[in-house]
């Protein structure tokens, strides 16, 4: 990627997370997040939605993930995100994820804070006993709308810096990351979004997030314009262009999140696997698309679950762990196709209804 060479001032790599060095409200504050980015150069979030999403996150070995209204309102309500998601459902939905993955970072989108300086305070509050290590909060206009939909408002700069200002005094020397985003580059331009940026980072946010950029010359002018950390969004069918965590460290991002990757890919699973069933009324050609019993159950961790069965169980004849996890093979689907002809034929008693996991 030549064009993204260049732009980050000298400041997008590995111990340097400030950018141009003028983040004065951010630097020196020491969080679990920033410290993340300074060991790390930049993180990569994937988004989460509900514990199974951060579950899976968790095991496949990031340490960062991104708590997404859009994806919490699409599957927590099944609504689009247009400002229906409310800040309480938000925080019950954080406390789950955080719990069920305690070894990973989740910062939390706080949508606009759920209004005044008043609200940002019990929002920001529930995500921090939620286990949150971090928030977002954007200056939109109530009710919002996802940052790469149409018809966006934004507030005064002045009235989100205050309500930045309140989230601050609300954290104080917490481990609490906050990012403080800006909706005003499809509404009042990019000059003026980055003007907010900055006027973010000095009312005391950790990060400025500039949302939906829509090229590369543009998210290289954020990066040389704007102080503190810095977070860009890799929304796939939106206005940015998609690049790698390197690329964009290269243009000097610090948080790289990718939001909606698990909620579409689940969704593409789901539409697709279920359409088969509808067709076929099986899914006996379909399971190479579905973890296997064992390995869903290990995603749950059902054998830390047995080994507390096991050792407070009053009752010596606790089940043994099933075995080790295993991916859907073509072998595994040959014995499901061979066991339900059996069935047809009449000559298998198939003992039971297995899929040749056990
Ligand atoms: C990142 C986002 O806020 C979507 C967006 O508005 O860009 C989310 O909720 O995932
Ligand atoms: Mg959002």
């Amino acid at each position: 990627m030549a064009e993204v060479n260049g732009a980050n001032n000298g400041n997008g790599h590995h111990g340097h997370g400030h950018g141009n060095g003028n983040g004065a409200a951010a630097a020196g504050r020491s969080t679990s997040v920033s410290r993340k980015i300074e060991s790390e150069g930049a993180v990569l979030m994937p988004g989460v939605y509900d514990a199974l999403s951060a579950a899976i996150v968790q095991k496949t070995g990031f340490y960062a993930g991104f708590i997404s209204g859009y994806a919490v309102s699409g599957s927590f309500l099944g609504t689009p995100d247009v400002g229906l998601l409310t800040p309480p459902e938000m925080a019950e939905v954080a406390r789950r994820i955080c719990a069920s993955a305690p070894n990973t970072l989740f910062i939390a989108d706080a949508d606009t804070g759920g209004g005044n300086a008043l609200n940002v305070k019990r929002t920001v509050q529930d995500l921090m006993a939620a286990g949150a290590a971090g928030c977002f909060l954007e200056d939109q206009a109530w009710p919002k709308k996802c940052g790469h939909m149409h018809g966006k408002q934004v507030i005064p700069a002045e009235e989100h810096a205050v309500k930045i200002a309140a989230a601050r005094e609300v954290v104080g020397d917490r481990d609490f990351f906050i990012v403080a985003r800006t909706d005003a580059r499809s509404v009042t331009g990019l000059d003026d979004a980055i003007r907010r940026a900055n006027l973010y980072i000095d009312a005391g946010a950790d990060a400025c997030f500039v949302e939906a950029p829509r090229s590369d010359e543009e998210l290289m002018e954020i990066c040389r314009r704007t102080k503190g950390y810095r977070v860009c969004n890799m929304l796939e069918g939106g206005k940015t262009p998609l690049h790698t965590r390197q690329e964009l460290m290269e243009m000097g991002f610090h948080l790289i999140k990718s939001p909606l990757t698990t909620v579409y890919a689940a969704a593409r699973a789901l539409v697709d696997v279920l359409a088969a069933l509808k067709r076929a009324e099986t899914t006996r050609d379909e399971l190479h698309r579905l973890t296997t019993f064992a390995e869903f159950n290990n995603l749950v961790g059902l054998d830390s679950w047995l080994d507390i069965e096991a050792r407070f169980s009053v009752n010596s004849s606790v089940p043994k762990p099933l075995p080790a996890p295993e991916t859907t093979t073509t072998t595994e689907m040959e014995k499901a196709k061979a066991k339900a002809a059996a069935v047809v034929a009449g000559n298998g008693a198939t003992n039971g209804a297995t899929n040749g996991v056990h």
